[in-house]
């Protein structure tokens, strides 16, 4: 993936988190670019999940959390006391390993948040619905059979529903969380062009194991160690000529 020269979106300066005394994140700061898919990788258990988690606080539901450091994102301190955080998780979305369609009907799973946020008229709702279908890549496959259970559409459509009830409520940033990882091959290819054509719009933070698949899609990549960052560079240049011997160890497959 060619980089893109970008303004930083997401701010994270020197943040901790600890799972009551256990370290999980030790002092790591970096600036995420507006626009453009950042990778997160490393080896299972390193940090990559608990990081994406404190961007829209994810945490805050896991007791004996507790953080230090701060992350910005467009500018405001997403810790702050005056955050609501649910404002906060309209702006930043998040997509599941396993996707998770609440059992509704296609169109009421997309129009839950905008419903959430007050909005009532049915054609403003009608248009979302197809909006966000569509960015997805999904309205062609659905479009006649809207009022069906969400639950009867395959693993990988239930995960593009995903990205278009998250994306129905305007986000600025989508989490994805191994988005891709109970997918057959062709869904995740799926969701990797849709990803691609989603950065145009959306700040994209990506987890993922599948090394391939950072390499493929993202702008940037992050290597963690043991709550660390190791490296944070452009792909391409993280695949081709690491810095650290650290990276080049783990993307050659010597640990991990
Ligand atoms: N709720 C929790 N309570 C206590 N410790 C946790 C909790 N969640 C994660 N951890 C620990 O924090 C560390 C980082 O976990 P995290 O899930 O962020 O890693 P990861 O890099 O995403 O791993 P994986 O690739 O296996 O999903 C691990 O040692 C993990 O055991």
């Amino acid at each position: 993936m060619q980089s893109i020269a970008s303004q930083t979106l997401i701010d994270i300066h020197k943040l901790n988190l600890y799972y009551g005394s256990f370290q999980a994140l030790k002092s790591v700061t970096m600036d995420i670019p507006e626009k453009a898919i950042t990778a997160f990788i490393g080896p299972s258990g390193c940090g990559k999940s608990t990081l994406l988690r404190t961007l829209n606080r994810m945490n805050d539901m896991i007791p004996n959390t507790r953080i230090e450091g701060k992350i910005t994102i467009g500018g405001a301190d997403i810790y702050s006391k005056e955050v609501d955080v649910e404002t906060l998780r309209k702006k930043v979305g998040m997509v599941f390993q396993q996707p998770n369609p609440f059992p509704k009907s296609i169109y009421d799973n997309v129009a839950y948040g905008p419903r959430l946020h007050g909005i009532r008229s049915k054609q403003k709702l009608d248009e979302i619905v197809e909006t966000s279908l569509r960015s997805a890549v999904l309205w062609d496959e659905v479009k006649d059979y809207l009022k069906r259970s969400a639950l009867s559409l395959s693993g990988g459509q239930q995960q593009r529903l995903c990205i278009a009830r998250a994306i129905a409520v305007n986000p600025d940033v989508l989490l994805m969380d191994e988005a891709t990882s109970a997918l057959d091959p062709i869904s995740t290819l799926k969701i990797e062009e849709l990803a691609q054509e989603l950065k145009d719009k959306y700040t994209i933070v990506m987890v993922t194991h599948n090394m391939h698949q950072a390499a493929r899609v993202s702008n940037q990549t992050v290597f963690f160690l043991n709550g660390e960052v190791v490296e944070f560079s452009d792909t391409e240049k993280l695949f081709s000529n690491p810095r650290d011997q650290r990276t080049e160890d783990y993307i050659s497959g010597r640990f991990g």
